[in-house]
């Protein structure tokens, strides 16, 4: 699935240059002290997406902003976007209106492999990006992550496996790390695959567990392993308002 994903990437970059041209650079706000900052522990990445490859549409009552704001008033600490049109539905400009409706940090989910796409999320008000080790080399994960750094924009390194994760720390030290419990071979999630990878991860990194996040127990487990954040998709976009998810999922 990530190899399609991709290939079609690959194809959208080559019409990417002009259209963010001449963009206003904005201020930018940091996911990392959001997130070691949150009173909440761990800390909420509140994500609004419309569809995935493996659910298909998931909301279709979709106002990006408006979910936004409801996750910033139920104690989100960031805030992530899907952008990728062909396979979640999204669109840059819904990163543009959320960034418009709250002041948490945005962080762009879609998948970066091109200095190109860094400049653009910049320019459209990201404060973060995803980038993804299965995606490329830990030589070109740097390059792009100091990148990054020098647009001021945070970086989300996500990992799935030891291996990643190793091939990563041999190269360089990010500050944030995301442990996806989703394998994008199969689609299955399992919430104990963050603490198999985090138990590898140094000190003073942030550690970040991405998908499948379902239940107040998979937080307190999370929790239990001192996982400083969640980023939850799916769970909260199902709940029968934004901010009704956040309190299920923390038990409140
Ligand atoms: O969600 C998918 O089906 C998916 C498929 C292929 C690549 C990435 C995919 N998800 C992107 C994400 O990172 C999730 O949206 C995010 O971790 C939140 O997950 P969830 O809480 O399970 O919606």
């Amino acid at each position: 699935m990530l190899q399609q994903i991709l290939e079609v990437k690959k194809e959208e970059i080559t019409k990417l240059d002009r259209e963010f041209e001449g963009q206003p650079n904005q201020k930018k706000v940091s996911l990392y002290e959001a997130i070691a900052n949150s009173s909440r522990k761990p800390a909420l990445i509140a994500e609004v997406k419309k569809a995935s490859p493996s659910k298909g549409v998931i909301k279709e009552h979709y106002v990006p902003s408006e979910i936004a704001a409801s996750y910033e008033q139920g104690g989100a600490a960031a805030i992530s976007v899907l952008t990728d049109q062909r396979f979640f539905r999204g669109h840059a400009a819904d990163l543009v209106a959320v960034k418009q409706m709250v002041s948490l940090p945005v962080l762009r989910k879609d998948f970066i492999i091109d200095k190109v796409q860094i400049r653009e999320s910049a320019h459209i008000g990201a404060d973060a990006i995803l980038l993804i080790a299965a995606a490329m080399d830990p030589g070109k994960l740097h390059e792009l992550y100091e990148y990054a750094r020098e647009e001021n924009l945070d970086c989300l390194v996500e990992v799935h496996s030891v291996e990643e994760l190793e091939g990563v720390l041999n190269v360089f030290t990010p500050k944030l790390i995301g442990i996806n419990n989703r394998d994008l071979r199969t689609f299955k999630t399992d919430v104990t695959h963050t603490e198999a990878i985090a138990r590898h991860i140094p000190d003073g990194i942030l550690t970040v567990s991405e998908s499948g996040i379902k239940t107040a127990e998979d937080l307190t487990f999370l929790r239990e392993h001192n996982i400083d954040a969640i980023l939850v998709g799916e769970t909260l976009m199902r709940a029968s308002s934004p901010g009704k998810g956040i309190q299920l999922l923390y038990g409140e």
